[in-house]
């Protein structure tokens, strides 16, 4: 049996990972043993069987004995392990849920239901570092699958509606916060079915502009607002999530780089919203060519066992293309499918998938599986 390293697997990212895997059974097929950086020594968590205690997840010996490495830590903890434990000569798999790694010519970015052809390349070439897209990326791709197989994309934008989840643990619960305060501020007001909602709607808008509404984590509000700008700011008008958009889909695709002959242009603005878990998108897509909209619907619903087409109707997207809908779940619906004005190869799309899933625990999971089934 492969031995394992799991680091990371209590966080947020990984403990949903942790629950997949259980799910799954993944833990009959291999030898899981846990690292911390904060707890070596600790107890192991009792979900995986009869292990051992924890391990330092900085201690480059102990990480030596692993076949595998999989990590949720984070890119600051990849960054500084990864070098030295390829420096001390480790040649086992690496599979990461960070960044750090992705563009790195070494590297292969794993969303198996759209590119395990790529997936199997870097496998028989010898590649042994393994990690997961950025979620909006990822789920775009799981949605869109169809089209790209079937090499129909010119080119596409996204217009993103990204959750608080992907921000982080502290940023979910300062979302809430920030709604719970929103209502303080005025439940006196909304008990009174009299008052005036002018008057609601200006202490709303005074509080979360004030100083007493909890922003530490975003730095401004989001309940009640959006921020539209996600990551780092690349200095050209993109931000870096912007970026990831067409550099992370055409490697994923196993195309040429974003800008050069061959690639899929993908650009797009990126926002985060109030949501807690799923990211959504509005795409427009620029076919090659004037698709009849039963085909693509057929080509989108048939690519993977996950994405679900959702007919382009009010009751239907509103019931089923939605964060509360689909938190939690395995399915990636997609809709809001019709012919632009701009003419039969603009085609319009909108979808939502729970990032913490398939936006980034389920890749790893299933890496893992791959690597374990060889
Ligand atoms: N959030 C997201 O949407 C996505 C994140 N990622 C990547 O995954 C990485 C990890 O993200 P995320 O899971 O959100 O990070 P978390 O902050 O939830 O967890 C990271 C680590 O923090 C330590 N930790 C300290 N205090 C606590 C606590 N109270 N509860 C749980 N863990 C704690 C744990 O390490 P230890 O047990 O060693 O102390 C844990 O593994 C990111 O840095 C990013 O690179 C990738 C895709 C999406
Ligand atoms: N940047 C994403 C989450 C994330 O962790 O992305 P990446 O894995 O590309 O750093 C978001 O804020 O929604």
């Amino acid at each position: 049996m492969l031995k394992v390293g799991l680091v990371g697997w209590r966080g947020m990212v990984g403990s949903v990972l942790m629950q997949r895997m259980q799910e799954e059974n993944d833990f009959a097929h291999f030898e899981p043993i846990f690292f911390s950086t904060s707890n070596a020594g600790g107890k192991a968590p009792a979900f995986a069987g009869n292990v051992a205690p924890l391990e330092d997840a900085n201690n480059i010996d102990a990480l030596k004995k692993m076949d595998v490495v999989l990590t949720c830590q984070g890119g600051d903890y990849t960054s500084a392990v990864f070098p030295k434990l390829r420096e001390a000569g480790w040649n086992g798999y690496w599979i990461d849920a960070a960044s750090s790694l992705r563009m790195q010519d070494d590297a292969i970015i794993i969303l198996d239901p759209v590119n395990m052809n790529v997936i199997k390349d870097g496998l028989s070439k010898g590649i042994k570092n393994y990690v997961g897209g950025n979620c909006t990326v990822s789920l775009m791709l799981m949605a869109l699958g169809g089209l790209f197989q079937n090499n129909h994309v010119e080119w596409i934008t996204s217009m993103t509606y990204q959750a608080a989840s992907g921000a982080g643990a502290q940023n979910m619960r300062e979302l809430i916060s920030q709604m719970g305060s929103i209502h303080g501020a005025v439940s006196d007001l909304l008990a009174d079915p009299a008052s005036a909602i002018l008057e609601i709607d200006r202490k709303v808008a005074q509080h979360i502009n004030s100083d007493s509404y909890p922003t530490a984590n975003f730095g401004v509000p989001l309940g009640g607002s959006l921020i539209p700008w996600i990551d780092k700011d690349l200095g050209n008008g993109q931000s870096k999530e912007e970026w990831k958009g067409g550099a992370e889909t055409n490697k994923i695709l196993g195309k040429p780089a974003m800008g050069t002959p061959g690639c899929v242009p993908v650009d797009g603005l990126c926002v985060r919203v109030g949501a807690m878990r799923c990211h959504s998108q509005a795409l427009t897509i620029k076919l090659k060519q004037d698709i009849p909209l039963n085909e693509i619907n057929d080509m989108l619903a048939t690519a993977n066992d996950w994405v679900k087409v959702i007919p382009n109707e009010r009751d239907a997207s509103m019931r089923d293309l939605t964060p509360a809908a689909v938190t939690g779940r395995m399915h990636v619906p997609v809709g809001r499918l019709r012919k632009m004005a701009m003419g039969g190869d603009y085609l319009s799309a909108f979808t939502v998938g729970d990032q913490l899933l398939w936006g980034a625990a389920e890749p790893l999971r299933r890496m893992l599986r791959i690597l374990i089934e060889r």
